[in-house]
């Protein structure tokens, strides 16, 4: 249980928020001098950075861009006397990679892991009615104790680079929206819902944390704000007549208000907007309100030119503006928990989330896909620096699944993204992974992980942990592409064949296939990196999906081309987008757009 509530901040008579985005100051510590001489309290020669934002590409110099190692920001705020008696904390959607917050000069907490809310309790040291300080000092660096993994590189002059085992850039800084927040003395901490249907009845099972002993009253408005079920208690159940089930690109949602009365008033009031569905696996299906679905999307990132990862709602917007128009109904946040307002809008939108942690690069090169295509065994899991590892997943899956489980959206959680497999150390690791998230998650939605080429079916030690299988399969490209793509429709079938033999009665959703696209180069024949063989290689890989009734989803690598470390193998980041950076579309688009149309997602 964390010790801090992980809810999305909210406004009412009880709860204040203040934002803290804008313009911060910032300074790079290459030489790790921040805190010997005190830039807690004030940064000596900083510059301006937005937040949110990754600092990399606002620069115009290497040194800037690729920065790693320690840096510092700072910002004001003016802390409203009306809050003397509230609980004041500052909430950071997430700091990248760890961070140690100071609030006037004192330090208040330190988070590891980029992907996930830091909460920080300043209530002993903010002044109420006063101008008050903020300063973070951030590290970015790469290694093998915590997620996501990589190295980092120290060149004979002194200076530090990522060397990330993944090809996403190593995007840093305050990517996420800062808050002041302001609760009640006894608040609401947290809370999970479950659901089961009855008929055309629903039944809302709910859990309530609170910080205090006050009773608690939980009530359930419908779309239009009319009361339809009311019951007190700290758990229990809401029964809902003539329920309206939250359906795939057709969500309806209600809002569930929590309430801590002392009998003279109100304590506190939480409330948040939830859709009533079910999901569960049956056989080699995957069910949504007892109903197969079949999932339509693609792998995405958060990532975008200037910003960087940093999280803007003109990103969201767009993005699914452009998956409505390819007919997608599902998404997996490769590979890192997303800015939580995209699973707000996932919601509202009717859209499926496969939900990752941070897990990735859990194979020991300094490009997993050099190992990978090597098909190298890298003795990941056997290192001493593994229970330190394995205590930093445990506590993002912890944190993650905390954050995001009453969104309908999130279907199933990814507890990893293309590890080594294939040793019994990695499978007594994972089962610890997948044991602790079972506890965490209050509807035990399925749990999952892509698998890359190397875990064979004869030879993957780990896919028994998983409720369905993802594989990330790049047959007629990092495997016999081009002309040999006949061939690797015959070696995709024979793994395909292999794993049907195993007989193992789940489903399997393919979470990567693809190829790098420049937009704008056309060839007849075609040939690798042209429009026309993105297209060829497609309908390659739909013939094979669908030869296999067990196979029920397919998420494209990648929605759009992303910025990537440099390297031999990528030109200006990853094309292998469906759309470009700045999303519009390449050929492809239209071949998911009329293939997603034709394919319904309901049975
Ligand atoms: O390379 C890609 O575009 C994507 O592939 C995946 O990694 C692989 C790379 C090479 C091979 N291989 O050589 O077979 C297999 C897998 C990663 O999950 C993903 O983050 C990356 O962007």
């Amino acid at each position: 249980m964390l010790e801090y509530s992980e809810l999305y901040p909210i406004q009412n008579e009880y709860r204040m928020m203040q934002s803290l985005d804008g313009m911060w100051k910032f300074q790079f510590d290459p030489e790790e001098i921040g805190k010997k001489s005190g830039w807690e309290n004030g940064l000596p020669a900083p510059v301006s950075m937005p937040v949110p934002s990754s600092f990399a590409d606002f620069f115009t110099d290497h040194k800037e861009r690729d920065y790693c190692g320690d840096f510092w920001y700072e910002t004001e705020f003016y802390l409203p006397a009306e809050w003397r008696n509230k609980k004041i904390w500052l909430r950071f959607g997430s700091i990248t990679h760890r961070g140690t917050v100071y609030c006037n000069g004192m330090e208040i907490t330190s988070h590891e892991g980029g992907f996930l809310p830091v909460l920080a309790d300043i209530l002993t040291v903010a002044k109420p009615g006063q101008v008050n300080q903020v300063v973070v000092k951030i590290n970015n660096e790469l290694n093998e104790t915590s997620l996501p993994c990589g190295a980092t590189k120290i060149l004979n002059n002194g200076r530090k680079l990522a060397k990330p085992y993944f090809d996403f850039f190593n995007y840093s800084g305050l990517q996420r929206s800062v808050w002041v927040i302001a609760l009640p003395e006894e608040s609401v901490k947290d809370y999970s819902v479950d659901y089961e249907l009855c008929g055309t009845d629903a039944l809302v099972k709910y859990e309530v944390v609170t910080t205090g002993e006050h009773p608690v009253i939980v009530r359930l408005l419908d779309a239009e704000g009319e009361l339809v079920a009311e019951t007190e208690g700290k758990e229990g159940i809401l029964q809902v007549a003539n329920a309206h089930l939250w359906e795939v690109r057709n969500a309806y949602l209600y809002q569930i208000v929590i309430l801590i009365t002392d009998g003279n008033g109100v304590l506190d009031e939480y409330r948040e907007k939830i859709g009533i569905r079910t999901v569960r696996i049956e056989g080699t299906q995957i069910l949504l309100n007892d109903r197969p679905v079949y999932l339509k999307g693609f792998g995405k990132h958060e990532d975008f030119s200037i910003l960087g990862r940093g999280f803007h709602w003109g990103i969201v917007k767009r993005d699914f503006e452009c998956l409505k128009w390819t007919n997608a109904n599902c998404f997996r946040t490769s590979h890192y928990p997303y800015a939580e307002e995209w699973y707000q809008f996932a919601d509202e939108e009717g859209f499926l989330i496969i939900d990752e942690v941070p897990a990735v690069g859990m194979m020991r090169s300094t490009r997993n896909f050099v190992a990978a295509g090597a098909g190298n065994y890298t003795y990941f899991f056997e290192a001493l620096t593994v229970p330190e590892l394995l205590k930093s997943h445990i506590a993002d899956t912890e944190e993650m699944i905390t954050r995001d489980k009453n969104h309908p959206s999130v279907i199933a959680w990814s507890l990893f993204n293309e590890p080594e497999t294939i040793t019994d150390y990695a499978y007594e690791y994972f089962k610890e992974v997948f044991a602790a998230a079972e506890t965490y998650d209050f509807q035990s939605r399925p749990m999952t992980g892509a698998f890359e080429k190397n875990s064979k079916p004869e030879l993957c030690k780990c896919y028994p942990l998983c409720d369905f299988i993802c594989l990330n399969r790049y047959y007629g490209w990092y495997i016999s592409g081009g002309p040999e793509i006949e061939e690797a429709e015959e070696l995709f079938r024979d793994e395909m064949d292999r794993w049907k033999a195993k007989e193992l009665n789940v489903p399997f959703v393919f979470t990567e296939f693809g190829t790098d696209t420049m937009a704008g180069l056309h060839k007849l024949p075609s040939i690798m990196w042209s429009e026309e063989y993105q297209k060829e290689y497609l309908e390659m890989n739909f013939r094979v999906f669908d030869s296999y009734e067990f196979v029920q989803g397919e998420l494209a690598w990648n929605f759009a081309d992303f910025q990537t470390t440099e390297g031999i193998m990528r030109v200006d980041g990853n094309h292998k987008g469906v759309f470009t950076r700045d999303r519009q579309p390449k050929a492809a688009a239209v071949v998911f757009k009329d293939r997603w149309e034709k394919k319904n997602e309901l049975f």
